[in-house]
């Protein structure tokens, strides 16, 4: 009883995701009905061809009924496959829409829990298989109708062929047990597959890491290992496939040989006549298809049981509060982290109670050792994280409160490693502005990030592709475009995580002179240990172990604070 409540409750998000995704069920009840009526007619065809067989057939005209039936029947079929896989890539389309949509809304800690590619496959894998699982569900109803149909179709020709045929159903089924056992070495072998796949994007991404360590000799090895669990899976797959083939034909065989013989033993002893004989020698081999048909849907419905419930419970995994009443804008508000604590899905601590006050309109830098939690504090102001306990307050509200749209589209961040989309200089730098850039506003962020000379140098200029995440652009190329978009953007608040890492002297000096002007008389927190933006900065929050330890201006903390002045005093060697 309670295992039956909590294999519901499971499903639950399965029939949510269904829900949700608005599949066409008028056009599956239209498909599964036009097959029934295909069905039925099928089945009734052996009594059809028996009668024929009989020779009524110039009586009744039955050879002209049969013809137009079975060809009718050719014709019939192949709309309604069509029509079953435009169904099935219509449901595949809406659920993408709908796993993709909920993916992209995840908070960032559901988000890091997941590796990469197994979201890519909860998007295309897990909703193909379900389409195609619907699919099978509406085939198996149609299997188990025509199968009883035909069952109660021979009890009404002969209670003893009846029988017969209801004992052949079990053995048939047994036939199919190797195919049960080609299901799970099938999934082995995906498994194996698809270890294998990310092996190699491993490597070839780590390519020139492996030709700088020297390492491509082990690197065969491994490759030999990873290739041969592969290769066994292959085997296993195959061994079961010569077990399973000869045991379904040898059981169609065994089928239609005791039909032939019992019934040939009735027509002889006269419970039978041709008729029915000719009918039940065409029923018997519809028999085996018929329920290999079932087991076939049985198994692949059984199969994707695992992908409809990641899917379903990743659509019922809730989303960013993005609709707040709140509206952003208040004037003069300066930032708060009270009694804040922190950690990412490992667990692990990482900001332990911080308080701090960004003040609205000054320049704030954070200081503080390396893996101090200062980008986690970026982190938590751009919202991309909540804190786990403490809360972060802008002017007298709490941001909770506020539409996070709003909010983010006021924050501007950019980070250590300025990664880029994809497409053109153009889309990288106007990614995610608001309205029409004019010729002037973009001048002017090219100017002041030193981007100019970048597209200069390229073929197509402000249209030239950069590569996939920018991997045709230096660090400090990347750096560059990411601060003129931020130049463009305009935020209100500005975040900078190191901005300038990346860049060479000559660069450092041109953007850190446009940075002091974006900064000038706007809300900007630096993450910096670089000690120039440290000492021009308004305000110093010095951090360590996910703590802040001190805050001040530069020479007060200089002053006043050992760990500080250790800390200062590195940076100048
Ligand atoms: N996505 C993440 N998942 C798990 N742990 C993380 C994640 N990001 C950062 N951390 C951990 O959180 C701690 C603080 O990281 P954070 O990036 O905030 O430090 P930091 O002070 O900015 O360091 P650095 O100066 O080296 O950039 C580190 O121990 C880091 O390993």
């Amino acid at each position: 009883m309670g295992q039956n409540k909590k294999q519901k409750q499971e499903w639950k998000p399965f029939f949510h995701l269904l829900k949700e995704a608005k599949l066409p069920w008028g056009w599956y009840v239209f498909n599964i009905a036009a097959s029934l009526v295909c069905s039925t007619v099928m089945v009734k065809m052996p009594q059809v061809a028996g009668k024929i067989m009989a020779g009524e057939i110039f009586d009744s005209g039955l050879v002209a009924l049969y013809i137009a039936v079975t060809i009718g029947g050719a014709f019939a079929s192949l709309p309604i496959s069509v029509l079953d896989s435009w169904i099935s890539l219509r449901a595949d389309r809406n659920l993408r829409k709908i796993v993709w949509k909920r993916i992209i809304h995840l908070p960032m800690k559901e988000v890091d829990a997941m590796p990469p590619t197994s979201l890519v496959s909860r998007v295309t894998s897990d909703t193909s298989t379900i389409s195609y699982t619907l699919s099978y569900i509406f085939s198996m109803f149609n299997n188990v109708y025509s199968l009883v149909l035909m069952l109660i179709t021979i009890a009404g020709m002969n209670m003893k062929i009846f029988l017969m045929m209801g004992l052949l159903v079990p053995c048939i089924m047994l036939a199919n047990i190797p195919s049960h056992f080609m299901y799970h070495a099938r999934d082995e072998q995906q498994n194996a597959a698809a270890s294998y796949t990310n092996f190699l994007a491993e490597r070839l991404s780590a390519l020139r890491q492996i030709k700088v360590c020297a390492s491509e000799e082990k690197e065969d090895i491994r490759n030999d290992e990873a290739a041969k669990a592969c290769f066994r899976a292959r085997i296993k797959l195959a061994k079961l496939d010569f077990i399973s083939q000869p045991l379904i034909y040898g059981m169609d065989a065994v089928v239609q040989a005791v039909v032939l013989i019992y019934g040939g033993y009735l027509l002889n002893a006269g419970e039978i006549n041709s008729e029915v004989m000719v009918s039940l020698f065409m029923y018997a081999a519809m028999l085996p298809t018929y329920c290999y048909q079932f087991v076939f849907c049985w198994q692949n419905i059984k199969q994707s049981q695992g992908a409809a419930r990641t899917a379903g419970k990743l659509v019922q995994t809730e989303p960013e509060k993005m609709q707040r009443k709140q509206s952003f804008a208040i004037p003069d508000a300066d930032l708060r982290l009270e009694d804040v604590c922190f950690a990412y899905e490992d667990k692990k601590q990482v900001l332990d109670h911080v308080s701090m006050e960004i003040p609205r309109g000054k320049v704030t830098a954070i200081a503080g050792p390396s893996g101090s939690g200062k980008t986690t504090v970026l982190k938590l102001l751009e919202r991309l994280y909540q804190p786990d306990s403490g809360r972060i307050m802008f002017g007298g509200r709490e941001a909770e409160d506020i539409h996070l749209d709003e909010w983010r589209a006021s924050f501007g961040m950019v980070p250590q490693n300025s990664p880029l989309l994809f497409g053109t200089v153009r889309d990288n730098i106007t990614y995610g502005i608001e309205g029409n850039v004019s010729e002037k506003e973009m001048d002017r962020a090219l100017e002041a990030a030193n981007v100019r000379e970048i597209i200069e140098r390229m073929q197509d200029g402000m249209e030239s592709d950069i590569g996939d995440v920018g991997s045709r652009l230096s660090g400090g190329e990347r750096q560059r475009i990411a601060l003129a978009r931020m130049i463009l953007k305009d935020p209100e608040y500005l975040l900078l995580d190191e901005a300038t890492s990346s860049l060479d002297a000559h660069n450092e000096s041109r953007i850190m002179k446009a940075l002091g002007i974006l900064m000038r008389g706007r809300t900007s927190v630096v993450v910096a240990h670089n000690l120039r933006t440290i000492k021009h900065a308004d305000h110093i929050i010095f951090m360590e172990k996910g703590r802040v330890v001190s805050t001040g201006t530069h020479d007060s903390l200089y002053r006043n604070n050992e760990k500080y002045r250790r800390y200062v005093d590195l940076q100048r060697v």
